[in-house]
């Protein structure tokens, strides 16, 4: 990811507790206010001089330079009260998501000092309630206090603090013994080693060593067109449920009884769990009643398979594989899921399946091969999903996506076009002509196509390089469905479409083509427009005799030059 431009980035630091703080009172450790105080006496947290010279105000502190990248100029907001991370609850989190809603633009990215006993949680929920992102938003804590002499606080902050001022990492992240890793990918797997966190499934996005390595092929790129979007309504009866060996049904009942909507339930190995009847006989039970079952791994590493043991197979229905999905992450997922109004059952667990956030690995070559084998074109496409790997594999891969994409919209391959477009979700697939999958598909007149693209947020005004949307190919096919469609979805012709429509439609009449005129009446040309020589279509249809073209334009409501009222 590239560095960040500029010579000044203001960030703001969010201090919501956690042992990065802490001090001991009466021989334990408890949250402590004031930690922005004590930053402003360390000479690596605070250029004391450099402030004065450029006249931030008190609450305002600096990093010494750092070459080569910009200063970072931050701001400690503490959250009232302070928490030990273990007292944090997805309340806390959407508290602290709406707090970088609010300073959102103020602010070029955020530091979270949270604890990290539940940092792991709070990292996932935030990337969920995040959406849209653009700029970074860096989780990091301490096992052991600031005010300590052997601590990993002061590097832990402060390697925050460069990630999040000199990178534009834009992601919800954790901060850790210096490793950069996907929020929604850790979890906590140590008490007491500075590398607490684990990123089993996913390599650091970022490593800070003598230099800054950044994985670019991992980093999610931000779609430049949307705004920040802050989900709050997060579901807050889901829940975890750790199978073990003889785990008695009556436990599960008593589990999965309501208010519980969704449940992560941590089975063995790949996914498997007890084929006991009477624990699948309760899973079922609780299915029919709603609730949503995710099937996590109690491993670690590696994902949990399609083909897990039979008795979890009969309970399917219910149950959505959560893949490579740390349990942190698919509670989180469930919560945001289940927290969305007005979505039906199917849909939800649609969402659950797909990598929202890039919290789990979906084998997208395997879920599209089988559908994809029919055609040569849907096998390429299946062939594209099967690559993984590093840039020069991104980069193949984005350089072949808007052709076969255009590819697929002419062949009228609905398999293909819908496969490539959940490779690439913001639905950019244009060719060095500026041409869409829409173009295509409207120049084409493929009705199925277009209706699928619309669907999917196709957009409706794209304009190729020579200045022609989708809804004037439709017009020049003469393909009404397709028109109509096109000004279902809010297409119209501009000025400058219309600019020579008279003439046009002139010629249409001369040549008796029916269908041309209508084609236009149907997007919305005004038929009446006179041509080059003053003549109206309906004007060049009399003269020529062509009775046909006259009841049409009449039978459209055009009216002769001589009935007209003058003016
Ligand atoms: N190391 C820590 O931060 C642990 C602390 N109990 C917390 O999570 O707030």
């Amino acid at each position: 990811m590239a560095r960040a431009p500029g010579s000044e980035r203001q960030l703001l630091v969010v201090y919501t507790g956690g042992t990065l703080g802490m001090r001991s009172e009466r021989g334990v450790l408890v949250p402590s206010p004031g930690l922005a105080a004590v930053l402003r006496t360390l000479p690596t947290f605070h250029d004391a001089e450099c402030a004065r010279a450029l006249g931030l105000p008190d609450d305002t502190l600096v990093l010494p330079p750092a070459s080569p990248g910009p200063r970072v100029i931050y701001t400690v907001l503490q959250c009232q009260p302070l928490l030990d991370s273990s007292d944090m609850t997805i309340t806390e989190w959407v508290e602290i998501a709406q707090t970088i809603e609010r300073y959102y633009e103020q602010y070029h990215g955020f530091v979270v000092i949270h604890g990290t006993d539940t940092m792991a949680f709070a990292a996932s929920v935030l990337s969920f309630a995040l959406e849209n992102l653009h700029k970074p938003v860096i989780l990091t804590g301490a096992q052991v206090p600031i005010y300590a002499l052997w601590s990993d606080s002061r590097e832990n902050l402060l390697g925050a603090l460069l990630m999040a001022g000199q990178y534009v990492i834009p992601e919800v992240c954790l901060f850790i013994q210096n490793q950069l890793f996907r929020g929604n990918r850790v979890t906590k797997v140590d008490t007491r080693r500075f590398g607490a966190f684990s990123s089993p499934n996913l390599p650091p996005l970022a490593t800070m060593d003598a230099d800054v390595t950044v994985a670019q092929d991992l980093v999610r790129t931000a779609n430049g067109k949307d705004a920040l979007v802050v989900h709050s309504s997060m579901e807050r009866n889901v829940g975890i449920l750790r199978l073990y060996p003889g785990i008695p049904a009556s436990l599960v009942r008593a589990f999965l009884q309501p208010p519980l909507k969704g449940v992560v339930m941590e089975t063995f190995g790949s996914g498997n769990a007890p084929t006991k009847p009477d624990l699948l006989q309760e899973l079922q039970a609780a299915a029919e009643r709603g609730l949503i079952i995710v099937n996590c791994s109690h491993c670690l590493w590696g994902p949990v398979t399609p083909g897990y043991a039979s008795g979890l197979a009969e309970a399917g229905a219910s149950i959505v594989s959560g893949f490579d999905m740390t349990s942190e992450a698919a509670l989180a997922k469930l919560s945001f899921v289940l927290g969305q109004p007005g979505l039906s059952l199917g849909h939800r667990k649609k969402l659950l399946g797909k990598d929202l956030r890039g919290e789990m690995t979906v084998p997208v070559a395997d879920k599209h091969r089988s559908s994809l084998q029919g055609t040569v074109l849907g096998r390429s496409v299946a062939w594209l999903f099967g690559l993984s790997g590093g840039q020069e594999v991104a980069a193949l891969r984005d350089a072949m996506l808007p052709s076969l994409a255009l590819a697929a919209a002419h062949a009228s391959d609905l398999k293909a076009l819908q496969a490539l477009m959940e490779l690439d979700s913001d639905l950019c697939l244009e060719d060095c002509n500026g041409q869409t999958p829409l173009h295509v598909a409207a120049r084409r007149g493929q009705e199925g196509v277009v209706t699928m693209l619309l669907h999917r947020g196709a957009d409706v005004d794209a304009r190729d390089q020579d200045g022609l949307s989708p809804l004037l190919l439709a017009v020049r096919g003469r393909h009404q469905g397709t028109i109509g469609l096109l000004r279902m979805a809010g297409a119209c012709l501009t000025p400058q479409d219309l600019e020579d429509t008279g003439t046009e439609l002139c010629r249409l009449a001369s040549r008796a083509d029916t269908k041309g005129l209508q084609a236009w009446w149907q997007a919305g040309a005004d038929l009446e427009q006179p041509g080059y020589d003053g003549r109206s279509a309906l004007q060049v249809a009399e003269a020529a005799g062509n009775l046909e073209v006259v009841a049409l334009l009449r039978s459209l409501g055009v009216a002769s030059p001589e009935a007209l009222p003058s003016t």
